[in-house]
């Protein structure tokens, strides 16, 4: 096991799109992010996984440029962008990282087409001129993400079930070309029999379009069918970090073990008193993970964790 002396970026990329470097986000004394790096290249999925208030959507928000950091730098494409560039520069990165949000019913308006959703974006960036562009490039759209176009474009959003807003709201989110996409528990309000389609189709854009894709999540079992990589959060900072396979198959830090116990396996019998006994270890694990340590040790060729700090 190797100690290292600084954070080693996760998904580490030749030419990363965007790459974040020893960020820290506080809210007053809240501290929900310290020191996140990471890098986003296209073609690649990067998994953000942790509880709810570990600082998963903190870290979207700062990637998306809807929350600014308290410290640590960004760069896009080699740019620094930590510090707000000019209208130019700020509207060709918001074009360039584009967001898929949890609640699919809240993200369209109730009063427009799915027509006019897609329509819009593809005239704003001058992807479609004419009407007749406008009804081609709807029409790709909607194939691309699985929808009939004739059954779909004239809907109203409440004509649609969840699954089929998400993939709206995904083709909008494609309609003005994007480098990145930030998927923020994408699934987590669909039925579960339909999410494992939405996250195929995550899959799919990733490479199809060499997109690079932040998938967030509380669930690391899902970690595993869109991202090469993922990072486990706890309490504002990375835990444990690498290869996806690596880190879900040989997982070292207890944190990242206990989300891992946690996953249902259809093949144990529910046994009374279990709930009661997880929760009690949990609160250790937790309590264990929260003091923090620089130490990080390379445990495989893409495979970090962070050190356990001293409990006083
Ligand atoms: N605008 C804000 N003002 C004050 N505290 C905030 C704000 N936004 C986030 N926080 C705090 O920062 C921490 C991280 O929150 P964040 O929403 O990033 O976590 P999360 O992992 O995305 O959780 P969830 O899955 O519930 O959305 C939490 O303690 C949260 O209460």
């Amino acid at each position: 096991m190797n100690a290292v002396t600084t954070v080693p970026p996760a998904a580490i990329a030749a030419e990363p799109i965007v790459r974040l470097d020893g960020i820290q986000r506080s809210f007053g004394l809240v501290q929900a992010l310290r020191g996140v790096s990471l890098s986003l290249k296209g073609g690649h999925a990067l998994a953000l996984v942790g509880e709810s208030g570990c600082g998963k959507t903190t870290c979207a928000r700062i990637i998306a440029r809807m929350d600014t950091p308290t410290g640590g730098e960004m760069l896009y494409r080699g740019r620094n962008i930590t510090r707000t560039g000019t209208a130019a520069e700020e509207k060709a990165y918001r074009r360039a990282v584009q967001m898929v949000f949890q609640d699919p019913f809240a993200s369209l308006n109730p009063v427009f087409s799915v027509q006019h959703h897609l329509a819009r974006p593809l005239a704003l960036y001058g992807h479609a001129r004419s009407k007749a562009e406008q009804v081609q490039g709807v029409a790709d759209l909607l194939n691309w993400v699985g929808l009939e176009p004739a059954l779909t474009a004239h809907k109203f959003p409440h004509e649609l079930s969840g699954g089929q807003r998400q993939r709206v709201n995904i083709a909008r989110a494609l309609a003005v070309q994007p480098d990145v996409l930030v998927a923020d528990e994408p699934t987590s309000m669909l039925d579960v029999s339909i999410r494992l389609g939405i996250l195929e189709l995550l899959a799919r854009i990733k490479q199809e379009r060499q997109l690079a894709l932040l998938y967030i999540t509380h669930d690391i079992a899902t970690a595993a069918h869109v991202a090469e990589e993922v990072i486990v959060m706890f309490a504002g900072q990375m835990v444990e970090w690498g290869d996806t396979l690596s880190v879900i198959g040989d997982a070292r830090h207890p944190y990242t073990q206990l989300l891992l116990s946690a996953v249902p396996d259809p093949d144990r019998p529910f046994v009374a008193g279990d709930s009661a006994r997880f929760l009690g270890h949990a609160e250790e694990v937790r309590r264990l993970s929260r003091p923090s340590s620089t130490e990080v040790n390379q445990v495989g060729s893409n495979h970090f964790v962070r050190a356990l700090g001293a409990v006083s």
